[in-house]
């Protein structure tokens, strides 16, 4: 089969004469210069190829064919020399040959797309695609119309669009909506926005195959549908750590070409209940403190973490508690060993091995043996109690634009672990100096009062007596920020543990009324106690408990990415080569 899709010939692109040949993973076509003997050849792999339209076409500013009898246009995936932050921006590529023959024309068209159906089973046909207005700077919606549309139409994505007009409509609509047909969810918005995804596509997988997802020891179902992220947010996040650059035409074209990213997800439970799902933060502490404080200041757009990061460092806080952890099984790297997880990354493809050993596409057969919870026993739990700055457990690198090397920078996507980070009660220097380094390149873990490890679970709680002081005292500060109603909520929260109570509580805004936690720059600077407890800060939304159990399910959903790709690692896969397995970057 892969014989039938060789073809070579001669083309032209403009007046220039090249010599174009398709083998199986690659089109490259070389000019025809006798004079010179350096001959300029331009290779693009198949799976890069966008589109194969006959007659030269345009697309910008509007779509135009001139249909010339011997003419074909390509259009492909192409890198731009000016880095992206941290991976490398994609752009759109665009060639037009002309062939001695109409018949030639004829076969390149044919034999190109068929190489590329061959060579991308992943392709998306059909989208659903929410769109939040009102994330990050509000500019979504002309986000997608302007950059992301015209792409879907050019190589025949057909998508559902729908605007949303209230938090949680995406997650909702995902839970209980016909979504046959689709190949994929995409979702035009921040971390936030995608965690209304993430919520209802893993809720819907596990509600179709009978699983309970409250339990933690329960081995969760990966979700059928890839989720593309089109970055319109404050943070974006997740987008980042998985791309490497917060680029709206890089994502979709990502999406187009149907790359897969598996990810790792972490299920936060209270008292037997779920509470969350996160993909990148679940802290408490610092992290905590700066997402509520956030909170009062959305209108200050993303500026507002800075701020709210300032405040939160001034009130100079630390919070007793008891954590406990299960270190990861046989792990395959570790977090201080200073190694990346980049596009291709050998320690999530054995991950994938270990997860899927029966499929040769990794993908079929779920190993429950790999993924094994519920058969651990009390003393394989690692106990730690003390004051901490901030707990922090991380799936992934939990990289950004303030932070390009991340929590974790040796974290890994999708190998079924997470990094927990304890940084122990220290002088305020000492904390700056910690936080400063998540700035920079220098590692944040080689300090005395810093601790990372690679684990499959945690939970925390609170010393004893101490939970029911901490809500007592948080109810009792009505007068620096509760009312009657949120009193009532506190007492809702302590003795609470059904999911129906969880799921009523809804988005962060809402949290943030229901919840309000002392703001810490009152607390830490103007009065003489702290409060006993920070919140949960988990993907951005505060978790309305103290005392959780986390659990890593590894791969638990795909998303339409490849992760970073860092262009100064590439192999030296020579021009043409057939088997590039890291689908190479050189060309
Ligand atoms: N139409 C809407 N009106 C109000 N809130 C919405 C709407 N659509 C979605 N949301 C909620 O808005 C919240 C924030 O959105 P989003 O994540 O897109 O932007 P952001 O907060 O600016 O970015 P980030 O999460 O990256 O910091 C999400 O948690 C989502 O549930
Ligand atoms: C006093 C100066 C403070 C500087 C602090 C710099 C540290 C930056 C570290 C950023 C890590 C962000 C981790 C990502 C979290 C996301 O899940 C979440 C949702 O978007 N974002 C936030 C801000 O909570
Ligand atoms: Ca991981």
């Amino acid at each position: 089969m892969e014989t039938d899709l060789k073809l070579e010939s001669s083309v032209f692109v403009g007046n220039q004469r090249y010599r174009a040949v398709l083998t199986g993973w690659h089109f490259n076509w070389t000019e025809v210069d006798k004079k010179h003997r350096d001959k300029k050849t331009i290779s693009v792999p198949v799976a890069e190829v966008l589109a194969v339209e006959e007659g030269r076409v345009e697309i910008l500013p509007k779509k135009l064919v001139e249909d010339k009898d011997k003419d074909f246009t390509v259009f492909y995936v192409k890198r731009s020399s000016s880095r992206g932050s941290s991976g490398l921006l994609w752009r759109l590529g665009r060639t037009q040959f002309r062939c001695p023959s109409r018949v030639l024309r004829d076969q390149w068209t044919k034999h190109l797309r068929a190489a590329v159906k061959t060579h991308s089973p992943l392709r998306p046909h059909k989208l659903l695609v929410f769109i939040n207005p009102f994330g990050g700077k509000r500019k979504g919606r002309k986000i997608y119309h302007s950059v992301v549309a015209p792409l879907f139409e050019l190589v025949g994505i057909s998508s559902h669009v729908i605007v949303t007009e209230r938090a949680n409509q995406a997650r909702d609509h995902l839970l209980k909506k016909d979504l046959t047909g689709f190949d994929g969810v995409v979702c035009v918005g921040g971390d936030g926005m995608f965690g209304e995804i993430l919520h209802g596509l893993i809720g819907r997988t596990q509600q179709e195959s009978g699983l309970c997802e409250n339990d933690p020891a329960v081995t969760l179902q990966p979700c059928p549908l890839h989720i593309g992220i089109i970055p319109a947010g404050s943070t974006d996040c997740v987008c980042y750590a998985t791309v490497g650059v917060i680029d709206p035409v890089t994502s979709a074209l990502h999406i187009i070409i149907g790359d897969s990213q598996p990810l790792d997800v972490c299920s936060v439970h209270h008292a037997s209940a779920l509470v969350r799902y996160s993909v990148s933060l679940v802290g408490y502490g610092f992290y905590g403190d700066v997402l509520a404080e956030s909170e009062k200041h959305r209108w200050m757009g993303p500026l507002r973490y800075d701020y709210s990061g300032a405040v939160v460092y001034l009130s100079n806080r630390s919070y007793k508690g008891i954590v406990q952890y299960l270190p990861a099984d046989r792990p395959l790297s570790s977090p201080r060993d200073k190694t990346r997880c980049l596009s291709g990354c050998s320690v999530c493809s054995r991950s994938t091995e270990r997860l899927f050993p029966h499929s040769p596409d990794s993908g079929t057969v779920y190993s429950a043996q790999y993924s094994q919870f519920s058969n651990v026993s009390e003393g394989q739990w690692v106990s730690v109690e003390g004051r901490f700055r901030c707990v922090s457990l991380t799936c992934m690198s939990s990289c950004c634009p303030k932070s390009p090397q991340g929590l974790s920078p040796s974290a890994h996507l999708a190998d079924g672990t997470g990094d927990l980070i304890l940084v122990w009660d220290t002088n305020p220097l000492g904390f700056l100096k910690f936080l400063y380094r998540h700035t920079s390149t220098q590692d944040q873990f080689d300090l005395p009062f810093v601790e990372v490890h690679r684990v499959k679970a945690v939970r925390f709680s609170l010393a004893s007596g101490e939970e029911e002081d901490a809500y007592e005292e948080l109810a009792g500060q009505g007068s620096v920020g509760m009312d009657e109603e949120d009193r009532g909520y506190v007492e809702t929260v302590s003795r609470s543990s059904s999911q129906q109570q969880l799921a009523a509580i809804g988005t962060r805004r809402q949290m943030t009324k229901e919840l309000k936690t002392p703001s810490p720059f009152l607390c830490g600077l103007c009065c003489s106690k702290s409060p006993p407890v920070s919140v949960w800060n988990c993907d951005g939304e505060i978790l309305p408990f103290t005392e959780i159990v986390c659990r890593i399910h590894c791969q638990l959903v795909r998303l339409y990415a490849r992760g970073i790709e860092d262009g100064t690692a590439a192999h030296n896969c020579s021009e043409g080569s057939d088997k590039c397995e890291r689908r190479c970057i050189l060309h």
